[in-house]
């Protein structure tokens, strides 16, 4: 298969985002590492069926690893510290590397550890979930979480390169699969209602991982989120479109303490309300929460909020958001499909009635 390339472009620290198969052994992505030290973070999941073509490929440089037990209960302050002290272990100098390999947690929290280090070295993506290739490992937004609320402890640092070796998705449980196509339709319902129809009409090649679809949703994905994050780096303004679904995704997240929903199935729930509610307020016609709806249960993505959440507890959560105003709470809403928006100054009743559902 070929390889695709869509370039993050933000001047002097412009990067490839490179797709394809066979990318992490074919190596040419580690022939552009300067400096003598790496290290590679990678989880315990990955680590046995990818590091070794990984340090093969960096050959010849001082390798460090640090191999951490999966999942997003581990993306903590802790871990992080972890990082640092490898970083120091290795007597990484400010020409080192920290490569991530891995799914979104691996990334983010190799890319605070790579932000922090001597106040700021370089970092390679190596995304081996669907939703790292899509969306986490592109555009430099890196951190952990508190037991308070998701990624509120980061920076942003932009990687040097990703490289997406779709091959590595042949290995991904099917539900990480579901929850990367969460954020794959996210594109889809804020700017992109032909890319939505494409998604609706490649059900089933996507969730059989056929190569075309596959290449196809995230060169589409990263194209998208590539142009947002070269026009407004920091989110001024047209970033927090990307943040459709995740001011409540997150605190449903946060209120499960990390381990009962997925990010993309916390994102899929979160999109859901947001629809409802922009559909309650009058801004976008129900009809089109009802066809994304019908998208998410087909990509197998949970479409009703677990049980045991207190409606009153989440808008707390919610509060926390970095979205928020001196605590007023700002909402990624749409007007219909590929129309999303911010919204400032919903009533906390109208919130807590699509919570209460
Ligand atoms: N920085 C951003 O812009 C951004 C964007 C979206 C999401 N995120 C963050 O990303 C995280 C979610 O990332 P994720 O969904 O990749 O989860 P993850 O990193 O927990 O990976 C999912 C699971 O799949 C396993 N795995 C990974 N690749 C595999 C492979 N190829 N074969 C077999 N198993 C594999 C992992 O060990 C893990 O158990 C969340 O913390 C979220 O907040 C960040
Ligand atoms: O890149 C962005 O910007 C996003 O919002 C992408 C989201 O999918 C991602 O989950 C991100 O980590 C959320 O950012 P946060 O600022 O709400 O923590
Ligand atoms: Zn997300």
């Amino acid at each position: 298969m070929s390889v695709r390339e869509v370039r993050v472009a933000l001047g002097a620290r412009a990067y490839p985002i490179r797709i394809g198969g066979g990318l992490l052994a074919a190596g040419d992505w580690a022939a552009e590492i300067r400096g003598r030290h790496v290290l590679v973070i990678s989880d315990a999941n990955v680590a046995p069926l990818y590091l070794a073509r990984v340090e093969a490929a960096l050959a010849g440089h001082t390798l460090g690893r640090l191999i951490l037990p999966p999942g997003e209960r581990e993306k903590t302050l802790q871990r992080f510290a972890q990082a640092l002290e490898a970083l120091a272990e290795l007597r990484a100098s400010r020409d080192a590397t920290v490569v991530a390999l891995g799914g979104g947690v691996v990334g983010d929290l190799a890319g605070f550890a790579a932000a922090c280090w001597m106040r700021g070295i370089a970092f390679v993506q190596l995304p081996t979930t669907l939703l790292a290739m899509v969306d986490s490992s592109v555009g430099g937004k890196t951190a952990v979480d508190l037991p308070q609320g998701k990624n509120l402890v980061g920076a942003f640092h932009q990687p040097s390169a990703v490289i997406a070796d779709t091959d590595t998705l042949a290995t991904l449980p099917p539900r990480e699969l579901r929850a990367g196509l969460a954020e794959v339709v996210k594109y889809g319902a804020i700017g992109d209602a032909a890319f939505f129809a494409w998604l609706e009409a490649n059900v089933d090649a996507l969730l059989s991982r056929e190569p075309a679809a596959i290449a196809h949703a995230v060169e589409t994905s990263c194209r998208h989120k590539a142009g947002v994050v070269a026009r407004d780096e920091t989110e001024q303004g047209e970033r927090a479109l990307l943040n459709f679904g995740h001011t409540f995704g997150h605190a449903l997240e946060t209120d499960g303490e990390y381990g009962s929903l997925l990010h993309g199935e916390a994102v899929a729930i979160g999109m859901l309300l947001a629809a409802r509610l922009s559909a309650a307020l009058g801004l976008a016609p129900p009809q089109d929460a009802e066809r994304l709806q019908r998208l998410l249960v087909r990509f197998g993505l949970p479409a009703v909020m677990p049980a045991g959440h207190d409606p009153a507890q989440l808008l707390h959560l919610m509060r926390l958001d970095k979205k928020s105003v001196s605590g007023a709470l700002r909402l990624i809403l749409w007007h219909g499909i590929g129309d999303a928006r911010i919204v400032a100054g919903v009533a906390d009743d109208a919130v807590l009635d699509v919570l209460s559902r």
